[in-house]
């Protein structure tokens, strides 16, 4: 199975407003709300690909229940522990250019966190764990270390899109995949990356620290898949970006979806690449008809 993890989720907020003005009243000419937080888009495209999972993380209050039900509603499976406080809101403005607010989240006690860690202890072998978002303030920045310990003793393969520290710490668990875009690769080596070239010469260097697989994302400049064996590289389809919000995410769902049904590196690298841009392209998370229509102007080629 197939188990991601969302530590802070949200109900995103998308309000579309045609002419932005700060300082203003502004009214929205398109809005909705979506569950985000990023184990929950992998766990939203995975499912519309046709593989299972279950969301784990914490939730709380009406916000919370958006979120849950949700998700029940889309079929997916849900593990939640239940906090006090109400899960965040996240605006996410769709005006000329892409303006996020993300909330703080709710307080989440020392009890709290010791029934989610307990779900750990019970994986197997050939489970998948996925680490995606950010670690709210009230949890021991060291959680995701501390998750990946207790998978690795139960050889259970670790995704994680994290950033910042927490991606530092992972990196050095020898996790099964992570996927930076090129800032994180760039701020993970304290350098500026622009270029394929130069994303591919840094991601090499976390396959030599023990990572698995890398796949390093460029919005529009392409994609890098990065293993013990191989690199790839990938072009992005092209079209209008109307909402990026889990267009990585859906990068990590359509190529973990695409291992679970046993497809080649580079094939799920390609679906994952389509998922992504499917996304970007579409004002929610991508369906399976835009990958499909996407995935052959995507191509991948050794490098
Ligand atoms: N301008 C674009 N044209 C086509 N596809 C795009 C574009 N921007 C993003 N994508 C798709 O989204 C994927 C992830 O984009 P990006 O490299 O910005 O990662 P990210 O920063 O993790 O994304 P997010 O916006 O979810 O934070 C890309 O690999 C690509 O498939
Ligand atoms: O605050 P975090 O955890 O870094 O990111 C949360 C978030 O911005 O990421 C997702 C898109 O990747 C959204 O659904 C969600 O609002």
């Amino acid at each position: 199975m197939i188990y991601t993890v969302t530590l802070n989720p949200s109900v995103d907020y998308i309000a579309e407003v045609a002419q932005f003005e700060l300082g203003s009243l502004n009214r929205t000419t398109a809005d909705a709300k979506f569950p985000g937080g990023k184990g929950i888009n992998v766990s939203r495209v995975m499912k519309r690909l046709g593989v299972e999972s279950h969301a784990l993380g914490f939730i709380g209050g009406f916000t919370g229940k958006f979120v849950e039900d949700f998700l029940r509603n889309e079929n997916i499976h849900t593990n939640f522990v239940k906090v006090s406080e109400d899960t965040r809101i996240n605006i996410k403005l769709k005006t000329e250019v892409e303006t996020e607010i993300n909330g703080q989240g709710p307080r989440i006690s020392e009890n709290q966190l010791e029934e989610f860690l307990k779900v750990f202890y019970k994986l197997e072998k050939e489970d998948i764990v996925v680490l995606a978002g950010s670690i709210p303030g009230t949890l021991p920045a060291l959680i995701y270390k501390k998750i990946m310990t207790v998978c690795k003793e139960n050889q259970i393969k670790v995704v994680a899109d994290v950033s910042g520290d927490a991606l530092k710490e992972v990196i050095a668990e020898k996790p099964y995949l992570i996927k930076p875009n090129h800032h994180e690769l760039g701020e993970l080596f304290q350098t500026e990356i622009k270029t394929t070239d130069e994303a591919l010469e840094y991601g090499k260097k976390l396959v030599e620290q023990g990572v698995k697989h890398v796949i390093v994302s460029l919005a529009e400049k392409g994609a890098l898949l990065i293993t013990e064996d191989d690199c790839y590289v990938a072009n992005v389809p092209q079209g209008k970006v109307l909402n990026s919000v889990g267009a990585g995410d859906s990068v990590v769902g359509g190529f973990i979806s695409a291992i679970a049904k046993n497809k080649t590196m580079e094939e799920a690298f390609k679906i994952g690449v389509a998922a992504g841009s499917a996304t970007a392209f579409s004002m929610e998370l991508c369906t399976t008809e835009k990958i499909e229509e996407l995935l052959p102007h995507v191509q991948v080629n050794k490098v």
